[in-house]
């Protein structure tokens, strides 16, 4: 399910302060099925930038296209509305209400079914009558995918899966972000410090650093030569879009 062009970002600023952008010319174009996987050291903008695409913060500067219609800076629920989608980094469950609670407060009209969230997230399944906030890490992080799921995104920006998860619970979850994104043909943004786990999986990648994107190409490409992972790493002058 790839091809159509459901994201399209032209030279977006992103922060906090007018004339003082966090995050300068910012372009992505990102099909149906297609993983991006976000890469960059701390303090980059990758957070910034996934709620200035999610309409969290005022965009500073350039365009944001949802599957072909323009989007508004800085109108969260109509981006929701419109089918895009993101999983937080502190994955903002509610914390008190059971994990059914939390997956069918987020369902809308036209959206999943539980079964099809617990058809991904097994595990789920034996919890329904738990506390949210009496998951393990893992538990919690499924029940945020699930809950974004839930909603139908065609856009699904994750920050942060592997927040606070051992990697074998990363390594659990990325492949059922790669089934997610090629059965119902969700595009995602995947911000990841598992650089090696995150490109096995991804499509394509982006290297932003202090802001400005150091490096575009296909993940395979950055696989292949790891050096220049590494060299954009350290803001060294790299071709900035590769194959
Ligand atoms: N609420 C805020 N107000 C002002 N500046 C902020 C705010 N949040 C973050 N920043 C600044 O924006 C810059 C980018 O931060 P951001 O959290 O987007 O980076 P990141 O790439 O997501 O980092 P990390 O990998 O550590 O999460 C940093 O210099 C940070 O200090």
């Amino acid at each position: 399910m790839t091809g159509r062009e459901l994201l399209t970002c032209e030279g977006v600023d992103a922060g906090y302060t007018k004339g003082r952008p966090v995050v300068r010319a910012f372009d992505l174009r990102l099909l149906a099925g297609e993983i991006t996987v976000l890469l960059g050291p701390n303090g980059a903008g990758k957070t910034t930038l996934l709620s200035t695409l999610a309409g969290l913060l005022p965009r500073l500067g350039g365009s944001v296209t949802l599957d072909g219609r323009p989007t508004h800076a800085g109108r969260a629920r109509e981006v929701a509305r419109r089918g895009l989608v993101l999983v937080p980094d502190d994955r903002a469950l509610f914390t008190q209400l059971t994990v059914r609670d939390n997956l069918t407060l987020a369902r809308r009209r036209r959206g999943g079914t539980l079964e099809q969230v617990l058809d991904y997230f097994p595990a789920l399944g034996k919890r329904l009558k738990v506390a949210a906030g009496m998951l393990s890490g893992g538990e919690q992080q499924m029940l945020a995918l699930g809950r974004a799921m839930i909603q139908n995104p065609r856009v699904l920006l994750i920050d942060e899966l592997s927040m606070g998860l051992a990697p074998v619970i990363v390594e659990e979850l990325l492949p059922i972000v790669r089934r997610i994104a090629e059965d119902t043909g969700t595009a995602v943004v995947l911000v990841e410090q598992h650089v090696r786990l995150a490109l096995e999986l991804a499509d394509r990648a982006v290297v932003l650093v202090h802001g400005d994107t150091l490096l575009s190409g296909s993940a395979a490409s950055l696989v292949a030569d790891p050096g220049l992972l590494e060299r954009a790493y350290l803001g060294e002058p790299v071709a900035e879009t590769v194959p």
